[in-house]
């Protein structure tokens, strides 16, 4: 059987279902709102594997689900070298947010990350420790301010509400998704420089190392049989 994995709930769920929907291949929960069990029709051979979006990655990656819905951020976050371990099949035009970085707006001459760069020198002579960066995103924000030549800060986590970090001390910036923008505008951050850290949207996933049988095969050319009609 080709396993299938989705978000197992909330938008991401429903936006999945009908997003296969429109190219005839009906995934349903079934049993009781509270069981994680599926069912796939208008196409042969595909178990539906109900999972956390947080988890796609690492099931693609160990080759436990042979395709997977989840946002390119987080294949990009829990995956090292994650072009090696999977590979999209197709965006799937929802699940939009920007990975970015905020810093309180009332910091007037800190607009680009060249400005952060002399902010957070200027702060560790100041207050003899780094800049503090609160975020969940760990490997996507190192990777990026090396690319930008950014050194003098440290990463703190944040698993959730990391927009009140800066308000309750625990950090100078935050590095987070935003969709709409309100959390950053209603917690008085703005956002530094032009282009986000990432445009994530929901792809489809197919897993590199998973087994694929003549059987998963077979079901893989009826899906994307469906897609390339779409
Ligand atoms: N406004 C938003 N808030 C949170 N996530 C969003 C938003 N818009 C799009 N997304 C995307 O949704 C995905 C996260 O979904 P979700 O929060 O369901 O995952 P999760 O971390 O597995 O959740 P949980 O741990 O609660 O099960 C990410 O790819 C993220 O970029
Ligand atoms: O730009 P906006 O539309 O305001 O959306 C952005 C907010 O949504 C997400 O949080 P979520 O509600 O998923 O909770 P969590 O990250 O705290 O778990 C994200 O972490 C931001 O806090």
């Amino acid at each position: 059987m080709l396993k299938l994995g989705v978000p197992s709930k909330g938008r991401l769920m429903e936006q999945t279902f009908d997003w296969f929907a429109d190219r005839g291949i009906h995934l349903a929960r079934t049993g009781s709102d509270r069981e994680y069990a599926g069912s796939v029709t208008g196409v042969d051979g595909v178990e539906l594997v109900l999972l956390s979006a947080g988890e796609i990655p690492r099931e693609l990656a160990a080759g436990r689900i042979h395709l997977g819905v989840t946002g390119s951020d987080l294949v990009r976050e829990k995956l090292a070298r994650w072009q090696d371990r999977v590979e999209s099949l197709s965006l799937m035009g929802f699940g939009h947010a920007d990975l970015i970085l905020a810093v309180p707006k009332f910091w007037l001459d800190v607009e680009t990350l060249s400005d952060l760069d002399a902010a957070a020198a200027a702060f560790r002579a100041e207050h003899g420790h780094r800049l503090r960066i609160a975020t969940k995103y760990h490997r996507m924000v190192r990777d990026y301010l090396r690319q930008h030549g950014v050194a003098d800060y440290q990463l703190v986590d944040s698993q959730g509400a990391t927009e009140g970090t800066v308000k309750n001390g625990t950090a100078e910036a935050i590095a987070d998704i935003t969709s709409t923008g309100e959390t950053l505008r209603a917690n008085h951050l703005k956002i530094l420089g032009e282009a986000p850290i990432h445009a994530s949207q929901a792809n489809l996933f197919r897993s590199l190392s998973a087994a694929w049988g003549t059987a998963e095969q077979a079901s893989l050319g009826q899906i994307t049989d469906r897609l390339a009609a779409a």
